[in-house]
């Protein structure tokens, strides 16, 4: 049983229909320790005969069997094998990869063996200095010399300690010297007891070998023994061959990008760019969102439900829409804007504490068990009070109780009033009375005046002297003219007006039981009636956080509309990758790395781009967001651009997502590439 044997091969290239034979019924036998030259005329099939023993050809008839063993043409995985385990090639054009030194271009066959990575370096600087280029190792290739390439070449093609050494006009391109050394070199490998075929139109060249076998017109013409094959040890260990690691296309892809830096550097950059944009606008959002909750935790406090009484009239003029409901409810309290409580007077706190519906002591108390509920603050109000200050009078548009819901820090001076002592507002009544000492006001006595019906339905007014306790800054009007709910009591007493809250004030035991606490009061029922509307500033939040979401993701969206460009370009340049690297393409396969390999290696590049242009946009993100907050800190007083994990999280995961995709038509492009064809790629 012969180790390689050729039997009956035919094969004929097709121009359409019609084919054109090249080889016709050949019947080989090879064996280890042989170092065999095929002579023949250019154009003879030689190459063509290297492809089938190579396994690089499928498609022809007759049988190539290895040891008494038929390889299946048919079979890639088969075929991957046996071109990883059992051949080593060597080019007339040494095809030796661009971007990889020469240490890493023997290394990359290395790869596919079960060698640990010392063993693997210390073997590619073994077959390195075996062909003389021990000083050589961190060249690349286009520093070398021709013969200083094709034995690269020859140590590539030793590394994976393969049986079977093709190689297809070694000599082609090397002048004498360097033809006579590399034959030496090829004699050398068939001692070692490797079957060296090499195919030559040199007469010279064929004479190097133990046996000559000439093609002519796609037959054997003549088989010829010039000396006997070289003594084979059968007992000699081969080393154990392996499937390439997921990890070696990624570091090869990393090897080639840095290579070709300069031009992928562009590529980054232009993604990154548009990922830069969608995380700006993401981090705006959050700033947003932060500013705006900011401000209304520090007027409002968020732990408060405002009650009012529920009415059905005014349920059913209005609508009943939720804003609606609000607006009764602030109005009730005295809150909203101090044009909205201005408005609201035309309507029902024309009446003021006397129509609106009042609360009962013990329905203050029912409010105040309710589950999550800490404590329920029953509270007055009066529009359209009069502040005289010396012989002026100034028109406060609602005087309110202090409540829970108003916050210590909107007192600008002085401190939230006591007994007979009110806090009055500082646009609408201090600074009016003076725009510069209006601090001065605090301690200064003020005649407080409003009307309002009593009891008996009769309208009175209503006159306090109060000192003034301190000075507010809260532009909801709620708490911004206000005294104690007992100072209130007491005033509207003094006229036998309404002494019954008009709206209470509910504080819930954490924030997160805003909402629910809300639709509990709304549905609590007294004979299958509704009692209260409640409102709170959490669902007020809510609202807002939902319109800046909405903005938000909208400029988000349309910074988007660039990662598409961005797709495109890492697409352009897979592809062009893939055409420019045709050759290499062809000697990873040649070198027996699989379809899904060369799938991987430029799924890796493309994988590559997306993580380091998503971390350049990071970087890029917090520069200029920290460059921006300084800039608009003047404005806010805020960080405007808040970027936050999940931003830098989302970024990734878009980048990946872009890359990959970006990558599956290249790489499935590549993976499907003809290894002959790929080889003869210029
Ligand atoms: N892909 C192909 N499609 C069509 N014809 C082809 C193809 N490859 C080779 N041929 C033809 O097959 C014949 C044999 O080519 P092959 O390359 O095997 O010859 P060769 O003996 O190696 O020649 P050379 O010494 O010039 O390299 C030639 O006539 C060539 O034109």
């Amino acid at each position: 049983m012969s180790y390689l044997e050729l039997k009956d091969i035919h094969k004929a290239y097709y121009l359409g229909k019609e084919a054109f034979p090249v080889l016709n019924g050949i019947d080989l036998t090879f064996e280890r320790g042989e170092f065999v030259a095929i002579l023949g005329e250019s154009g003879g099939g030689k190459s063509t005969l290297m492809n089938i023993i190579g396994g690089l050809d499928r498609q022809f008839d007759g049988q190539v069997l290895l040891q008494g063993q038929a390889i299946d043409h048919h079979q890639e995985k088969q075929m991957d094998r046996y071109r990883r385990e059992t051949i080593g090639y060597i080019y007339q054009s040494y095809n030796l990869i661009s971007h990889l030194s020469v240490l890493d271009n023997v290394l990359i066959s290395l790869d596919m063996t079960k060698l640990s990575r010392s063993q693997r370096e210390q073997r590619a600087h073994e077959l390195l200095a075996q062909v003389g280029l021990s000083d050589q190792v961190k060249k690349y290739p286009n520093q070398l010399s021709g013969g200083q390439k094709q034995r690269v070449a020859i140590a590539r093609a030793l590394a994976s300690d393969p049986k079977i050494i093709i190689a297809d006009e070694p000599t082609g391109a090397l002048d004498s010297q360097n033809t006579a050394e590399v034959l030496q070199l090829l004699d050398q490998i068939a001692a070692e007891g490797r079957l060296v075929i090499c195919v030559t139109h040199s007469q010279a060249v064929a004479d190097a070998g133990t046996r000559i076998v000439r093609l002519a017109d796609g037959k054997i013409t003549a088989d010829e023994r010039l000396k006997t094959a070289y003594p084979v040890d059968e007992q000699a260990q081969q080393i154990a061959a392996r499937k390439l690691p997921w990890y070696v296309p990624l570091t090869t892809a990393f090897k080639h990008l840095k290579y070709t830096w300069s031009w992928n550097l562009l590529i980054v950059i232009g993604t990154a760019i548009g990922l830069f944009a969608v995380m700006l606008f993401n981090g705006l959002g959050n700033g947003l969102k932060g500013y705006i909750n900011q401000q209304i935790n520090d007027m409002v406090n968020p732990q408060v439900v405002t009650v009012a009484r529920y009415t059905k009239t005014s349920q059913s003029k209005r609508g009943g829409s939720q804003s609606n409901q609000q607006a009764q409810a602030q109005q009730a309290q005295g809150s909203g804007s101090p044009s909205a409580a201005g408005s609201a007077t035309a309507t029902a706190s024309a009446s003021d504490t006397s129509s609106v519906k009042t609360f009962s002591t013990a329905q203050i108390k029912r409010l105040s068990q309710l589950k999550h509920v800490s404590s329920a603050q029953g509270g007055l109000t009066a529009s359209n009070a009069t502040i005289k200050i010396g012989k002026k009078d100034y028109t406060a548009s609602s005087l309110t109780t202090w409540s829970a819901n108003d916050r210590k820090s909107t007192i600008k001076v002085g401190h939230q009033a006591g007994k007979n002592e009110i806090v009055l507002d500082k646009s609408t009544i201090a600074k009016k009375w003076s725009s510069k000492n209006w601090r001065k006001l605090v301690g200064k006595k003020v005649t407080v005046s409003y009307q309002t019906t009593n009891k008996s339905g009769k309208t009175v007014t209503i006159k306090r002297k109060l000192t003034v306790a301190g000075i507010t800054n809260g532009s909801t009007g709620s708490g911004a003219n206000a005294v104690t709910y007992a100072t209130m009591q007491s005033m509207q007493a003094s006229k036998k007006a309404n002494t019954k809250a008009t709206s209470v004030t509910v504080k819930v035991d954490s924030r997160q039981h805003n909402k629910s606490v809300t639709k509990q009061i709304n549905k609590l029922k007294t004979s299958g009636k509704r009692q209260f509307m409640a409102t709170s500033i959490a669902s007020m939040l809510t609202t807002v956080n939902t319109y800046v979401n909405l903005a938000t993701t909208v400029l988000a969206a349309i910074a988007g509309i660039s990662l598409l460009v961005s797709a495109l370009m890492i697409i352009v340049t897979m592809f062009m990758s893939v055409s420019a690297r045709k050759k290499e393409i062809g000697i990873l396969r040649a070198l027996g790395e699989s379809r899904r390999d060369i799938r991987r290696l430029f799924t890796s590049e493309s994988l590559i781009i997306g993580v380091v242009s998503a971390a350049l946009a990071t970087g890029l993100a917090y520069g200029i967001g920290a460059v921006l907050n300084k800039a608009l800190y003047s404005i806010a007083s805020y960080n405007l651009i808040q970027i936050q994990v999940d931003n830098i999280v989302f970024t990734f995961v878009i980048a990946l997502a872009i890359a990959l995709l970006a990558a599956i038509l290249p790489a499935w492009r590549a993976a499907r590439l003809n290894p002959i064809d790929a080889l003869a790629a210029d």
